[in-house]
């Protein structure tokens, strides 16, 4: 039977390690928290982040990282994407040689601005080939109930994806490859922040038309940007980009839709980060995508405003997401 191990027992990684175990694998899960490893290895739950959900017998859980990776066929990453890189450091040498290592997170690094598959390439030093993402319309509570899903694991290397795809496959969750690393990790990154915005306008009490429009002019702004960093716009056609955005923006589920929400109410940021006690990725993202639209001559006027109402510059209510930045007095183009 393959081993793998899942590093990051949230709501993502535990139903992960859900997924892989019903898809016929035996997981072994990394929580920091002793405490939350005993629950989930005596009591198959994870109270904390997946209430209701019972978990499979083939995963348990343990928070010391040695037992965990030892003789992983394959490791999984589910950290919020700000602690990758000091987490990586603690666990390079544990990683078994050669190995496939997948990243299952939705960020971008402050400061340095990589992507997660970036910074594993880093630390691990490791070949290209020998990582993945997975990316897609995966809101975790619905695949824990095991709702029907599909997603997409990207590598630059097919036998690597298919390793990967065909281990995380079961009844419910259907995974499609391709090599499109950069579209299918920044589809998964830009969604996010375009989930803000509609929460917002939501908060405000907008409706349809209002979130229509920043769903339509959002996809635009995440091809725009994903094709100047060499993805290819079909990806963010796809699963990982339209799909992912519809599902983000359409569901309260999502976490970074709730902290829009809360912000269109009238909470300030830093109240929103209070009350938020899961990984809301599109708060710490927006900068650095910002700073890399820059970087390329990308126009974002929705993440650009995202950016205003987070710093407070901008009241929420004057979120106008189908205007673009353009001061001149001709009509936009729609492209
Ligand atoms: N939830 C979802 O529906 C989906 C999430 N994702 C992505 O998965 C990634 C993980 O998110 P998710 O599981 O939802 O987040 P959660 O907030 O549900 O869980 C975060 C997990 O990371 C742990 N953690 C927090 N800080 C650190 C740290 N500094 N070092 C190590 N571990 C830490 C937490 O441990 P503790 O409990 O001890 O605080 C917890 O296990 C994100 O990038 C997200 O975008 C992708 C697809 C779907
Ligand atoms: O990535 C997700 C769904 O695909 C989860 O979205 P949130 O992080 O906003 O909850």
């Amino acid at each position: 039977m393959r081993r793998v191990a899942v590093l990051g027992a949230g709501s993502w990684g535990t139903t992960f390690a859900k997924v892989l175990a019903d898809g016929g694998s035996e997981v072994t899960l990394w929580a920091r928290r002793p405490e939350l490893a005993r629950e989930i290895s005596q009591s198959r739950r994870n109270s904390d982040y997946l209430r209701g959900i019972n978990l499979p017998r083939r995963l348990w859980a343990s928070s010391n990282l040695h037992d965990v990776l030892d003789d992983a066929e394959q490791v999984y990453l589910s950290v919020p994407s700000q602690s990758l890189r000091e987490n990586l450091r603690i666990v390079r040498d544990l990683i078994p040689e050669g190995v496939p290592v997948v990243s299952l997170m939705k960020g971008v690094e402050k400061g340095t601005r990589y992507r997660m598959s970036e910074v594993i390439q880093q630390e691990l030093g490791c070949d290209p080939g020998r990582i993945a993402v997975v990316s897609g319309p995966n809101l975790a509570l619905e695949i824990a109930k095991e709702q029907p899903t599909a997603s997409v694991v990207a590598s630059e290397d097919p036998d690597t994806a298919a390793a990967v795809a065909t281990a995380a496959t079961n009844a419910y969750f259907r995974c499609f490859i391709n090599n499109d690393v950069i579209g299918t990790e920044f589809g998964g990154v830009l969604k996010n922040l375009i989930a803000v915005a509609i929460g917002i306008v939501d908060g405000v009490g907008y409706g349809e038309n209002t979130k229509a429009s920043i769903i339509t002019r959002g996809l635009v702004e995440m091809t725009d940007f994903a094709v100047a960093h060499g993805a290819r716009p079909e990806t963010l056609s796809g699963l990982a980009g339209l799909g992912d955005l519809i599902a983000t923006c359409e569901s309260p589920l999502s976490r970074n839709n709730t902290a829009g929400r809360l912000l269109g109410q009238g909470y300030a940021f830093a109240d929103v980060v209070k009350q938020m006690n899961q990984t809301a990725e599109g708060l710490s993202s927006v900068g650095p995508v910002l700073e890399l639209a820059a970087a390329h001559g990308v126009e974002m006027p929705i993440v650009a405003q995202v950016a205003e109402v987070l710093a407070g510059t901008l009241d929420p209510r004057d979120i106008a997401p189908h205007l673009t930045t353009d001061d001149s007095p001709a009509p936009p183009t729609e492209e």
